[in-house]
């Protein structure tokens, strides 16, 4: 793609940079023209769409495939499982459907091997999921159905095991494996120990998206600083959930591929499944892989005898089986991944925006049931755009990447797609609109569970283990939502976002009187940075200049999250530096008289200290108030602010090296001693709310707890806590996140007060999560397992 951008004249490059959403069909067709010229683009494309070549990223080859089926027996042989999962795993994924392997089918065997290693390892469930896969292939293949068998026994599931040993005894060919079948019926027929119970399937189940109650009605209301937004009707209370909504389009991000299903997003369990006709995407499921790439067409008839002469419940038993329950289910009508198959590298190789463009664009067309002329369809989704405010650089990409996509598209989805100005434009306006409108779907950490393990051996005994993680979110997909993105952002939000698989479901943080905006925080929030930072990432990622009520009122947490204390003895005030100083100077240009009312956030804010602080600001009431940089807000005693961040860079050096010798497993007393000292250091030069010294309080927690120091641990843990109290508010989200790792230390030193800390996270996660806090965050449940395990009596009071 860099080529291509330096192929673009200069004086091109201008006018892209110069131009708006209303002149752009006429610059898109120049540059329509212009890559039409070039053999270099001609090249890339081929590049893109050909899957025939020699080194071919996502096609499928029985070759690759069968050599990795033998490099997995081998493995398998050797005891080396995860070795032979793997490449069991990777065989799949290249091996064609109806590829032959001696006289079987290879994909059928491959699932049969795989099964074998799931059983000999204790993994049943994916062993018992996998004969059934092999089966579906290959219903008349007697060596699955007899490990089916042996699975089904295993896991207690004797009549099931009857059947499948039955069927496996009546296709084996050979007298020898007919005898062995023979005696494992044998086995099974003599009265077993324990019930007979059908094995829950985790793998097919799946969470119900609750219905957003019948009494909460949102509108879309139009302000003049920030367009459409979205608000109640009706007054609503707090953790009410107010919006659920499937996607448009979505598309798994780069980094997730090989861990995550690109249909729901979920964590993949160890028996991936990979795409029918192509090599790149793995599914968790049947389900999800059949709703990405279509329904499965498997030709039973050659298998048709195998029904024959046998008894209605095993013939019923066999078709239950071959026929793959999972289909049943219903089937959304665009299977979103159809058209990147087939072995075509553009769908690996392109940015994942504009991957998700082509899913959108597909999407489109399939449901008005034909290829548009002009792909018109952007009005129709009324997403809204921010074209002409991008920086020169990204609408070129944006112009580039949208004629690229066309040629992809013609190529793998429809030759009619029409190639010029017009359709181009229109793929750079979706483009835009993905930028602003498209939502990162997220899920928890998945070293939340290092957590877990790190717990589990303090209670066994390891006491050097170190609390490894913080709760932090990770990006796995991209999604369009039609109603979820008329949401406005705030950076104090009172309406919280998550996802359970690909749905999306909002819920209110707060009271949210009738009509007033329902808003969520599209990244940075108050607390978490200060208001410069916050509006100069809003403005480089979403292109706008950020009107919440965080940014353009004066609140305590932006005075204090990166002030310097008063050098004053016993004096709370806050001095700041002239970034931050100059930045609340502009909220308090706003036109119109202050007044202590109109800062509502000032108001709201209970703790007496910071609202000490915040109060100096709003004394005056006049708009000459002076927050000069260097002088403390409250007494006006002078600081020199140059010395002092001197000093606190300095300070850093050694909490920096604590942290990393954390990471590497190797944590020196000096370390510590010299991490403890800066922060006192910290501490007597920056204001006691600063986000820096939560920062290091939580760096000496970690660092103590690795060292097996807990009782130091859960006091700097508790230090932490009770700056982000101050920054956030005590009921954030954040501070649910901080709990989990102060329950977990106070449950390891055998603090009872460790079930004030869980029921107090309890409640900050159902108030963000509802119903659904155990699903998004299960670490909630080990904790509260272990403290009612460990203070019983405790546990009853609550
Ligand atoms: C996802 S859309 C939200 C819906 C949008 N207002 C509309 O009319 O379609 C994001 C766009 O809304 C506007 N917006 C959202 N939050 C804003 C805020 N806090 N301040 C100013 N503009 C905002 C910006 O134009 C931003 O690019």
């Amino acid at each position: 793609m860099e080529k291509l951008k330096g192929l673009v004249p200069e004086s091109v490059k201008r006018r892209v940079a110069e131009s708006s959403s209303d002149d752009l069909a006429c610059l898109a067709s120049s540059l329509v023209d212009l890559f039409l010229s070039l053999p270099e683009f001609h090249q890339l494309i081929a590049d893109l769409v050909d899957s025939n070549q020699n080194h071919n990223l996502c096609g499928k080859n029985k070759e690759s495939a069968l050599n990795f089926k033998q490099k997995g027996n081998h493995f398998y042989s050797t005891g080396d499982h995860s070795q032979a999962l793997r490449c069991y795993s990777q065989a799949l994924r290249l091996a064609p459907l109806d590829a032959d392997d001696n006289g079987k089918n290879l994909v059928a065997t491959l699932y049969l091997n795989r099964a074998s290693l799931f059983h000999k390892t204790g993994l049943l469930m994916e062993s018992l999921r996998d004969c059934s896969r092999a089966l579906q292939i290959s219903p008349s293949y007697s060596k699955a159905w007899y490990r089916r068998g042996k699975v089904n026994a295993s896991l207690g599931n004797y009549e099931d095991a009857l059947h499948d040993l039955t069927v496996a005894r009546d296709m084996e060919p050979s007298l020898g494996g007919k005898k062995q079948i023979e005696n494992e019926l044998d086995i099974l027929a003599q009265p077993q120990e324990g019930k007979s119970t059908k094995p829950v399937d985790n793998n097919q189940k799946s969470v119900g998206i609750p219905d957003v109650p019948e009494h909460i009605k949102l509108h879309c209301v139009t302000t003049p600083d920030k367009g459409r937004g979205m608000a109640s009707q009706s007054d609503i209370p707090q953790a009410s959930l107010i919006h659920t909504e499937e996607p448009y389009a979505v598309v798994i991000l780069k980094h997730c591929r090989e861990t995550h299903c690109h249909y729901c997003l979920n964590e993949l369990p160890a028996d991936t499944i990979p795409c029918i006709s192509c090599s790149m995407p793995l599914y968790c499921s049947q389900h999800c892989q059949v709703q990405a790439g279509g329904q499965i067409h498997i030709n039973y008839s050659s298998n048709m005898n195998i029904h024959e002469s046998r008894s209605d419940c095993i013939q019923e038993h066999i078709k239950d089986i071959t026929a793959g329950r999972s289909f049943d289910q219903k089937i959304e009508c665009v299977p979103e991944h159809k058209h990147e198959c087939g072995g075509v590298h553009w769908p690996a190789i392109l940015p994942s925006d504009v991957v998700l463009a082509g899913r959108v664009v597909v999407k489109a067309i399939e449901q008005k049931g034909q290829v548009m002329e002009v792909p018109n369809f952007l009005e129709t989704l009324g997403f809204c755009q921010s074209y002409s405010k991008m920086p020169p650089e990204s609408k070129l990409e944006l112009n580039i990447y949208s004629i690229v996509l066309l040629f992809c598209l013609r190529h793998s989805y429809s030759s009619e797609i029409s190639i010029n100005g017009v359709s181009a434009s229109q793929i750079v306006i979706l483009l835009s609109q993905i930028r602003v409108n498209s939502m990162a779907i997220v899920r928890m950490r998945s070293d939340v569970y290092s957590q877990l393990d790190w717990f589990q051996k303090f209670f066994s005994g390891e006491a050097e283990a170190a609390l490894t993680s913080s709760v932090e979110q990770v990006r796995v997909g991209q999604a369009l939502y039609k109603v979820g993105s008329l949401f406005n952002h705030s950076c104090k939000p009172n309406i919280h976002v998550y996802f359970i698989s690909r749905s999306l479901l909002i819920r209110t943080v707060e009271f949210v009187g009738a009509g007033y905006p329902l808003e969520l925080s599209y990244g940075p929030q108050v607390g978490q940075w200060d208001c410069k930072d916050r509006l100069k990432l809003l403005e480089e990622e979403y292109f706008f200049q950020c009107q919440c009520c965080g940014c353009s009122e004066v609140n305590a947490s932006d005075i204090v999250i990166n002030g310097f204390c008063c050098v004053k003895a016993n004096c709370s005030g806050v001095v700041l530096d002239h970034v931050v100083a100059n930045c609340e100077k502009q909220k308090l240009k706003i036109p119109g008289p202050i007044s202590v009312e109109s800062h509502s956030q000032v108001n709201k804010v209970d703790d007496i200290d910071i609202q000490e602080v915040a109060q100096v600001l709003l004394d005056k009431k006049c708009t000459s108030l002076c927050i000069d940089s260097g002088y403390c807000l409250k007494c006006r005693s002078y600081c020199n602010l140059a010395s002092l961040s001197e000093a606190v860079k300095n300070a850093w050096i050694p909490l920096r090296r604590l942290q990393d010798s954390v990471t590497l497993n190797d944590v020196h007393h000096t370390e510590l001693s010299d991490a403890v000292k800066s922060l006192g250091l910290l501490r007597s030069i920056l204001h006691a709310y600063n986000k820096g010294v939560a920062e290091a309080e939580d760096n000496l927690a970690q660092a103590f707890c690795f060292t097996g120091d807990l009782e130091s641990a859960r006091g700097h843990c508790k230090a932490s806590i009770e700056i982000s109290e101050k920054l956030y508010g005590p009921n954030h989200i954040v501070i649910g996140y901080e709990l989990v790792k102060l329950s977990s230390i106070q449950l390891s030193s055998g603090d009872s007060t460790a079930v004030d800390s869980i029921n107090r996270l309890n409640l900050i996660f159902s108030r963000y999560y509802g119903q659904h806090a155990g699903i998004i965050f299960p670490y909630l449940h080990f904790l509260e397992r272990e403290s009612s395990q460990y203070f019983p009596v405790k546990m009853r009071d609550v």
